[in-house]
């Protein structure tokens, strides 16, 4: 079966920011995240994204803009050796009640749909406390690195069964290993 594995993008991949990420300029990878997609990809991993993106109804920047952030990452992930995946994004806004905003698992349906595998047991990692929830709604494996928000989310009251890693180098690294 496929060798499925999930990201959040902000505070996985890529530095967060509590003023949104809103430039390709503002779009910079966490270390080694770059590498670790490209050595995941290499070793026969299909790695997809799922990132809330409320930026985007908040007017802070574009779909243009997203979409060049996302080529941006396609380009380094390639220039190791690698491919990303699917990305799926929700650019709606907290109140809009969309069904693919995290929390919810919307994304991840759609994701495990485009690939027809079974969402049970995948590897879903992010930084927040929605994405761990969103894994957890639909029986994928919760995984939380400490990057991003994640130090303040390993305080939270974490789903039962989470994983933690200290980054995607790390959970790369226990994919690949074993
Ligand atoms: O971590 P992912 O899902 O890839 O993306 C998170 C971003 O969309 C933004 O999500 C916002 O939350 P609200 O959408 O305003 O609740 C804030 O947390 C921002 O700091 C963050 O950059
Ligand atoms: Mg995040
Ligand atoms: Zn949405």
């Amino acid at each position: 079966m496929l060798k499925l594995l999930i990201l959040d993008r902000d505070g996985v991949i890529n530095y967060d920011s509590d003023a949104y990420i809103k430039s390709v300029a503002e779009w910079i990878p966490l270390p080694g995240s770059i590498e670790a997609i490209a050595q995941l990809s290499k070793a026969g991993w299909t790695v997809a994204i799922a990132t809330n993106q409320s930026g985007i109804a908040r007017g802070y920047y574009d779909i243009a803009t997203l979409d060049a952030m996302h080529a941006r990452l396609r380009t380094l992930v390639a220039e190791q050796g690698g491919e990303v995946g699917l990305v799926v994004y929700c650019p709606h806004g907290p109140d809009e009640g969309c069904d693919c905003r995290k929390p919810k698992p919307g994304m991840l349906k759609i994701i495990a749909e485009h690939y027809k595998v079974p969402l049970a047991g995948i590897w879903f990692v992010g930084d927040s406390l929605g994405d761990l929830e969103a894994a957890k709604a639909v029986d994928s494996q919760p995984v939380l690195v400490k990057t991003g928000k994640g130090e303040k989310t390993q305080a939270k009251n974490l789903p039962v069964g989470t994983l933690i890693f200290d980054d995607l180098a790390a959970v790369a690294a226990e994919l690949i290993n074993n």
